[in-house]
């Protein structure tokens, strides 16, 4: 897992670290990483421009320009304000050959110093007009810790901000590099480790790797023997005379999960076509360890979620039923809407959302004591309490239609097998991203595809060794 932590906790940890090492040391390690990553990222001979702030993040970033000089490499320094700028850093940079400009103009190499996690969201005055000036030339950037102007703990775009292609973060993630649509602004994240780790608290967002396997605690792990049931029957309650591929896809999704049966509850006819297609499923009532109630539903929604609830089990509820919620949750459940299901939900405008998906998926989160998966470009899984989970794999490709209805089925089926609705939706949306991907590497997929490429992906994932998840 890659974690990312609040600012207030990243301050708290580099104190920590401080008082054992001294704030010199810290900068220094920042500031040597930055150097050896640009150095391996600019081409030979390329004269970069530092934009600098008056805090530790300019101060970073001049001592990197220093590490650059005396390596033999020409950095120009554009400062934010003279009177206000890290002494022992611009004196290290100019002893080392930088030169102070007047304008980043020309450059094709930028690096993006202004702020930091002191940042207040949004650029003004000569800041902003380097954040204009960068659309129009479009240099390639490197942003130190952030890019400037985002909202470092919320990942919103309030204001003029900068973009980057490559974010050098120190320590820990932030949450913009994680959440959109600030991650959006961040490129490709490299971690550069200054020592922090034991002094890090419980992260606020986390994401997968590709080497991360399964958590602990699903029915195919345990030692005793093992049959269908006890891997877990998922009841599926999908799919409409209007959307009957809603029930086929969520079907797909959930045989590609580590259940070891589903039920299909839906109208007999509807039943019967589901058994011709997947026969391994068996249409008809009976006990199951998890439900998944909604996609494709038509107006008998409502009455399939109360049922599915008097049986206190998990369950997922998706598109329709998410508009016959519970006032509360005294089951396990996963809500997985997408940003104009939750605007819905919570009488706001799809812009909103959009604007700002973590804080309305923790609104809502909070307000049913449910856990939230907001699918996206970056899905995020947000429970009651606790640090959310946010999904980086995929390709653009996904946004297809069907692919929520193999997701449903799939996350569905991980809370069959014992998953709790967070570990559920998060495996189940990195599983499928990474399905994404391998159905057709850089090209369109069908929902049916991404299905039929979650088995093989998901013995990777077991194995711990699960490759090429992102094609953006
Ligand atoms: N604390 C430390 O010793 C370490 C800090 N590190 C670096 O230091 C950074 C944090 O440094 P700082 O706390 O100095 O914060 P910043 O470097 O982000 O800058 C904060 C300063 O900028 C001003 N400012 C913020 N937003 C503004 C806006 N929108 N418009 C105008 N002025 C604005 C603030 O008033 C403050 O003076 C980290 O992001 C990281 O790059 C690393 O070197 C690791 C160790």
């Amino acid at each position: 897992m890659l974690a990312a932590h609040t600012v207030a906790d990243v301050r708290r940890a580099e104190q920590g670290l401080a008082d054992d090492t001294g704030w010199d040391v810290l900068m220094q390690r920042a500031a040597r990483g930055l150097a050896d990553i640009l150095d391996d990222r600019l081409p030979p001979g390329a004269t970069p421009v530092v934009l600098v702030g008056p805090g530790h993040n300019g101060g970073d970033a001049l001592f990197a320009a220093a590490h650059l000089g005396e390596r033999g490499r020409r950095v120009n320094l554009c400062l934010l304000d003279p009177d206000r700028v890290h002494g022992p850093g611009l004196a290290a940079a100019l002893a080392a050959g930088a030169s102070v400009v007047d304008s980043p103009r020309g450059h094709t190499h930028l690096v993006d110093a202004v702020f930091g996690i002191g940042a207040r969201p949004g650029l003004e005055g000569p800041a902003a007009e380097w954040a204009r000036w960068q659309r129009e030339e479009d240099p390639w950037t490197l942003a130190v810790d952030v890019p400037s102007g985002v909202d470092v703990d919320g990942g919103t775009l309030p204001g003029e901000h900068l973009l980057a292609d490559v974010t050098v973060t120190f320590g820990t993630l932030k949450p913009a590099l994680l959440l959109g649509p600030a991650a959006d602004a961040a490129g490709d994240v490299v971690l550069v480790d200054i020592g922090l780790g034991p002094h890090l608290a419980t992260p606020a967002v986390e994401t997968f790797t590709p080497d991360d396997g399964p958590p602990a605690g699903h029915r195919m792990t345990g030692d005793g023997p093992e049959h269908k049931y006890s891997r877990g029957v998922l009841g599926v309650a999908a799919g409409s005379e209007a959307y009957a591929g809603a029930a086929h896809l969520v079907v797909a999704g959930a045989q590609a999960g580590p259940a070891g049966m589903i039920r299909f509850a839906g109208s007999a006819e509807l039943g019967r076509r589901v058994v011709d297609r997947a026969p391994e499923v068996v249409a008809g009532p009976g006990r199951v360890q998890a439900w998944v109630v909604g996609p494709g539903g038509d107006d008998g929604t409502a009455e399939l979620v109360r049922a599915a609830l008097t049986e206190q089990v998990p369950v997922l509820l998706d598109a329709t039923a998410l508009q016959s919620l519970p006032d509360r949750f005294d089951v396990p459940a996963l809500l997985t809407p997408h940003a104009g299901e939750l605007a819905r939900m919570l009488g706001v405008s799809r812009d909103d959302v959009d604007d700002d998906p973590w804080g309305h998926a923790r609104a809502a989160a909070s307000r049913w004591g449910a856990t939230v998966l907001l699918k996206g470009r970056r899905t995020l899984v947000v429970p009651p309490e606790g640090p959310t989970r946010a999904n980086r794999s995929g390709t653009r490709w996904l946004a297809t239609a069907g692919t929520g209805d193999v997701l449903a089925g799939l996350a569905g089926a991980w809370l069959a097998a014992g998953l709790t609705p967070l570990e559920a939706g998060s495996v189940a949306a990195h599983l499928h991203g990474a399905a994404g991907v391998r159905a057709n590497p850089g090209g369109p997929v069908t929902a049916s595809g991404v299905a039929a490429a979650v088995p093989a992906v998901t013995a990777d994932f077991l194995a711990g060794d699960l490759h090429r998840v992102r094609d953006w």
